[in-house]
């Protein structure tokens, strides 16, 4: 008989994300980035689209805690991101789209490594799930080199490779497949539907919108719609007028 999945259930509580900011006359100013967002996400993959500056990655943030509510609040599995942001943080792996903001190894094998050093495993086991990781990405043959040669896609490979390695509960991914080419795009998305995480993924690939058990559509700071993939990507294509 087949293993169920363990499910897990990321839930937004009308939380809001205000920032300060400075008027152009210089005075204080407050600026609502994402308006108050209430849904329980339980459904393996989730997609965010939405157009540049709507407000996706604010609302990817709030789930690691890399952003925190100014009201409402963001529960996983129970557990408040401001409240229990360790435990919060150890449970939600967040890959960045930016690979250099999550790179800070000399070497893609070290890099992995220090993704490992809170688990509780010896230097063997350590140096097998290294060499296992860059392998399944395509690295192995890159594990000693400096990061700093290695193409941009491979930068996001290894981003990705450093913390499904920790195998979290949860994977926020903020456009994780910008920078790679169709073939490992592919094998990027395939791994994204395969893998036991649930996974929440702000996306400009409306293919992997598409594949989505559920779509949100941020716009202008609001969850305009959230449903379907189906009619999430035709919301989507609707509001930027490209059907
Ligand atoms: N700390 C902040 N202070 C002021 N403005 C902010 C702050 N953080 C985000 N913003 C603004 O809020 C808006 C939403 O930003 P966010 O990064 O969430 O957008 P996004 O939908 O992920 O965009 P993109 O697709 O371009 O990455 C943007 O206009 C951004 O400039």
């Amino acid at each position: 008989m087949a293993q169920s999945r363990p499910s897990h259930a990321v839930t937004f509580d009308g939380a809001a994300v205000v920032a300060e900011t400075t008027a152009p006359d210089g005075r204080a100013d407050r600026l609502t980035i994402l308006h108050p967002v209430t849904c329980t996400l339980t459904e393996r993959r989730v997609a965010v689209v939405g157009a540049n500056g709507s407000g996706k990655s604010t609302l990817a943030r709030l789930v690691n805690g890399l952003a925190t509510p100014s009201s409402g609040r963001v529960l996983v599995d129970g557990l408040d991101t401001v409240r229990d942001g360790a435990a919060v943080r150890r449970r939600v792996g967040f890959v960045f789209t930016d690979p250099d903001a999550q790179l800070v190894m000399p070497t893609p094998r070290e890099d992995v490594a220090l993704s490992l050093r809170r688990l509780p495993l010896d230097r063997a086991a350590r140096d097998d799930r290294v060499r296992a990781v860059l392998e399944r990405f395509g690295l192995a043959d890159r594990a000693e080199v400096s990061v700093h040669a290695l193409s941009g896609g491979q930068k996001q490979l290894l981003a990705l490779a450093g913390v499904l390695a920790t195998e979290p509960s949860v994977l926020v991914c903020d456009e994780p497949t910008t920078l790679l080419d169709l073939r490992w795009r592919r094998v990027v998305d395939d791994l994204l539907d395969s893998v036991d995480q649930q996974v929440l993924q702000v996306t400009h690939d409306l293919d992997a919108a598409a594949r989505a058990d559920r779509v949100l559509v941020v716009d202008r700071g609001h969850v305009v719609f959230d449903g379907p993939a189906p009619d999430g990507v035709a919301h989507y294509r609707d509001l930027m007028a490209v059907r």
